[in-house]
């Protein structure tokens, strides 16, 4: 088994063997228990199921496909479970290249299971780490009930969506929505602050109200402090928008709301914030009201 995205930090309870490009951030898994191996080429070839997670596009067919890459492992029998958020296209690229060895493969998208009982400072790291995921998965249905008992011990459920690509796109329709209640939520905290109001009180308010949702009171109370600490990369809240207005495109489907946000969220990149956490696009606010 092989994870190339770190961030979101797996309890397995079977063998586990990993690879990542920065060989340290395996640490943590190897003094576990997990086996290190040189390359995702040779995780494919020791394992029965290998699943990556990448950071975007690129690297995600890059680690598949690529030099030293997991299908040069893969063979007849073996399973590839890609976890990283990508692009319908990109996602039946893989699956292309790896279902041309025998392999099968499933695309598996990750989303965090809104629980009361989460910590106020938590995002999508600590339901990970709690097993508390939402997989969105879709390809090979023989793939999918094969590694239902790993996606059981990492995740509170799962949808299985059909042909390649439906989890893929499912993912991004739902990031394209989270990304811009992020940027009017981070909005309101800076206009109710500009007009005397207090901002604890406008997240309590919310929470209370019919447009109440998790993430507003997971975050809201960090963002007032201008704290981010990282559960959802920035960069990746960007490049799921980026990829959602391109897949809308692809349908002529107006989603001039989600425009607007990504353009908020390239101004936080600009800003030199791409690794901290999304909510950190409040701080794009902050500089074009500093006059
Ligand atoms: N964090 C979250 O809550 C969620 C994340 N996702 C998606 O999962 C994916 C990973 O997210 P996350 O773990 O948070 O992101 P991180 O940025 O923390 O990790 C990205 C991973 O990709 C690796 N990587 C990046 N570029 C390359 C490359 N060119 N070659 C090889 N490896 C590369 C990094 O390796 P290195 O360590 O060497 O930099 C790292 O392991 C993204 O697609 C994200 O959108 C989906 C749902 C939730
Ligand atoms: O894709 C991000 C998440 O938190 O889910």
């Amino acid at each position: 088994m092989f994870i190339g995205g770190y961030r979101a930090v797996y309890k397995f309870k079977c063998d586990v063997t990993v690879w990542n490009r920065t060989k340290s951030k395996c640490d943590p898994l190897i003094s576990l228990g997990a086996t290190y191996k040189a390359s995702p080429e040779e995780v494919a070839a020791y394992c029965d199921v290998t699943i990556a997670m990448l950071a975007d596009p690129n690297s995600a067919v890059d680690i598949a496909c690529g030099k030293n890459g997991a299908a040069n492992g893969m063979g007849p029998g073996k399973g590839y479970v890609d976890v990283s958020t990508v692009d319908d296209g990109t996602s039946k690229l893989i699956c292309e290249r790896i279902k041309a060895t025998g392999a099968s493969f499933l695309e598996v998208l990750l989303f965090f299971f809104a629980s009361p009982s989460l910590a106020p400072v938590s995002g999508s790291k600590k339901p990970a780490e709690d097993g508390q995921l939402i997989f969105l998965t879709a390809g090979d249905q023989s793939l999918y009930e094969r590694v239902a008992p790993l996606l059981e011990i990492m995740g509170k459920s799962k949808f299985y969506l059909g042909d390649i690509g439906k989890g893929a796109t499912m993912k991004l329709v739902v990031n394209m929505v989270m990304g811009s209640m992020m940027a009017t939520f981070s909005e309101g905290l800076m206009l109710s602050e500009k007009v005397g109001l207090d901002p604890s009180v406008l997240v309590e308010v919310i929470s209370q109200g019919a447009i109440s949702a998790p993430m507003y009171r997971l975050k809201g109370p960090s963002m007032i402090q201008s704290q981010y600490p990282t559960a959802f990369p920035l960069k990746h809240q960007q490049k799921d928008l980026r990829l959602a207005l391109g897949l809308a495109e692809s349908v002529s489907q107006p989603i001039p709301i989600a425009a607007a946000a990504n353009e908020l969220y390239k101004v936080a990149k600009s800003q030199g914030l791409s690794d901290e956490d999304f909510s950190a696009v409040i701080e794009a606010l902050k500089s074009k009201t500093k006059e």
